[in-house]
């Protein structure tokens, strides 16, 4: 991946990005988001410390979200070409690209957990696609502030789709909750940029009735820097895509799941109801 547009987009004139802002809400998130403009802590409150209140917690971070070309219903916005040449052009090629990666990890997993073939992949048509792609830009930030405690990377949340395909630079901070010894968090090691980490999302644990269990992350303090209190944390850069169920699929468990009597562990919904409740909070 490469994250030199990502640094062109972000450095354009605020007027710009004004321009494409997304308009706070529960509808899928389309544009330019600034700066603390999503809260990721009322995504997963249990993450929290019983002193803190996810309202009174901020995210660092702007970023810009990107759906699928032919969604006439959310529809993308772009900078001006004379703006950022070849943006739009790069970005819908490495969406597309995302996208087909993504399919064939869920035909693998239909192998892999014993799915009749298209058990997953009919629930995301790529028709009525509602995948989204977003970059993340995390403004230097002096350590400090992130020590005082109410002002973090990204809080500890999962991802609402299926899976995520999720790319870093080479800053580091991004952690994993350990599943043995849940609230402590493992580091993911800063490999080349072209390494891709797949992680879990929560629709696949609705779909799988909790046999793929979503993994919850957050991007704290890189290890260097864990010991200073003072000092400035570079700034950083990351490319989520996430992959999602078609809007009008089921996020309720798959029959497969629910055979030998285990209950359903979750409602029946669309997914465009489930994200629209999810997200509600966050902005
Ligand atoms: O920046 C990262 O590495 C993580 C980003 C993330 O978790 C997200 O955008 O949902
Ligand atoms: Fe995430």
């Amino acid at each position: 991946m490469d994250f030199c547009l990502n640094g062109l987009f972000f450095q354009m004139k605020t007027e710009d990005k004004f321009s494409i802002a997304h308009q706070p809400g529960p509808d899928p998130q389309r544009g330019w988001s600034k700066v603390g403009a999503e809260n990721s802590s009322t995504l997963y409150r249990k993450g929290l410390l019983k002193s803190q209140m996810a309202e009174d917690l901020r995210d660092a971070r702007e970023h810009f979200d990107q759906g699928p070309k032919n969604d006439l219903q959310y529809l993308n916005k772009w900078p001006d070409e004379s703006v950022l040449p070849g943006f739009r052009e790069h970005l819908e090629d490495a969406f597309e690209g995302l996208e087909q990666i993504s399919a064939r990890i869920m035909e693998a997993l239909e192998v892999a957990l014993n799915l009749p073939s298209g058990a997953l992949l009919d629930r995301m048509t790529h028709k009525g696609n509602a995948s989204e792609m977003r970059l993340n830009h995390y403004p230097a930030i002096d350590v400090e502030d992130i020590k005082r405690g109410n002002v973090s990377r990204i809080w500890p949340h999962f991802d609402l789709g299926v899976i995520t395909l999720l790319f870093q630079d080479g800053v580091g901070g991004l952690e994993f909750e350990n599943r043995e010894q849940r609230g402590t968090f493992s580091r993911v090691a800063c490999g080349k940029q072209s390494d891709m980490i797949v992680n879990v999302s929560e629709t696949l644990q609705r779909w799988t009735n909790d046999v793929l269990s979503a993994g919850l992350h957050r991007v704290n303090l890189p290890d260097y820097l864990e010991d200073t209190d003072a000092g400035t944390l570079p700034e950083r850069y990351s490319i989520a895509y996430f992959c999602k169920a078609d809007r009008g699929a089921s996020v309720g468990p798959l029959k497969e799941f629910l055979e030998e009597g285990s209950k359903p562990l979750y409602r029946e919904m669309s997914a465009i109801e489930y994200h629209q409740h999810r997200l509600q909070s966050a902005y």
